[in-house]
């Protein structure tokens, strides 16, 4: 019988990161076989399933990500900006398939992510869960069915210590926006209100962003038009639909050729 895909999780201290050891322990479909930290992280040597307050594991958790990338057939990585794009060249020179999940990438990091993909797999999206991405189709159909009389806003929630806005998650649903009415989404992009605004410019695509308490992700695509509104809506009651779909992109890629892709060619939506 042939092994499990050996899978290395990136920021395993995190609050993804911990959701994902425990995922892909109880998910019988892979091992995990590296965890990796911030260099100076106090978890740096102890094992992974102790730190995480139980039983050890052992896999010791680790700064070196070229010492377990060697080891791994995917890398699911939930961490930061700068730390993905370098975990990108790394992962694609180890031939492992790179998940990434960590939103707030700039246009730069983007097309970092891209060049490393011309070597490996890589998927990435701003959020892993079925019910978002189907909430993407959604949205583009109504976008496109709607006219401008319907004025377009994405209201997100997160926990307060989420440390970009707008989440990746509303960029993803405006972007479907933009795609389904026919225009690009940096023509028509309205966020961060504030003080004399003007009146809502016809067309645009408003954003806004709550942060508050542990709330783990809510989105809501409002279209408002003169006497009527629909309200598109997801909420996230806890992590595990975020891990369970980075860990199903970790396996839907091991036969996949090079490229970049996302939940939609993962999930077949
Ligand atoms: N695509 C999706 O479905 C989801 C995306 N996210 C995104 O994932 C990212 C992480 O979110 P959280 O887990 O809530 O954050 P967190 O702050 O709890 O965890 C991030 C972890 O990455 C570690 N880290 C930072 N730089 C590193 C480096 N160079 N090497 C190794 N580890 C490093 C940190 O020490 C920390 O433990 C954010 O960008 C967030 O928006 C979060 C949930 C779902
Ligand atoms: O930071 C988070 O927590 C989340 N980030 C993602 C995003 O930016 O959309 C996904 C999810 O909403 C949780």
């Amino acid at each position: 019988m042939s092994e499990l895909p050996g899978i290395v999780v990136t920021g395993a201290s995190g609050r993804m990161g911990q959701m994902l050891v425990r995922t892909i322990a109880e998910s019988g479909a892979a091992r995990l076989v590296g965890a990796l930290e911030r260099a100076g992280h106090d978890w740096i040597g102890r094992d992974i399933g102790e730190a995480m307050g139980g039983a050890a594991i052992d896999v010791l958790v680790t700064d070196d990500p070229v010492e377990v990338f060697a080891k791994a057939q995917a890398v699911i990585d939930f961490t930061a900006p700068a730390a993905t794009v370098a975990f990108a060249g790394l992962a694609a020179q180890a031939r492992a398939v790179h998940v990434i999940g960590t939103t707030g990438l700039t246009e730069a990091d983007l097309k970092a992510i891209n060049a490393a993909a011309r070597h490996a797999v890589i998927v990435r999206a701003g959020n892993m869960s079925l019910g978002v991405n189907l909430l993407v189709q959604l949205t583009k159909k109504v976008a496109a069915a709607l006219d401008e009389d319907f004025d377009i806003e994405i209201i997100e929630a997160h926990h307060n210590q989420k440390v970009d806005a707008p989440s990746g998650t509303a960029l993803m649903l405006g972007e479907a926006a933009a795609e389904g009415r026919g225009v690009k989404l940096a023509d028509v992009r309205d966020s961060g209100r504030d003080g004399m605004t003007g009146a809502r410019m016809r067309g645009n695509i408003g954003f806004a962003a709550i942060r508050g308490g542990d709330i783990v992700g809510d989105h809501d695509v409002l279209f408002a038009a003169k006497s009527e509104q629909i309200t598109l809506r997801h909420r996230a009651m806890d992590r595990t639909v975020f891990a369970k779909g980075a860990l199903k992109a970790a396996l839907w890629g091991q036969d996949k050729s090079p490229g970049e892709y996302d939940m939609v060619d993962v999930l077949g939506l």
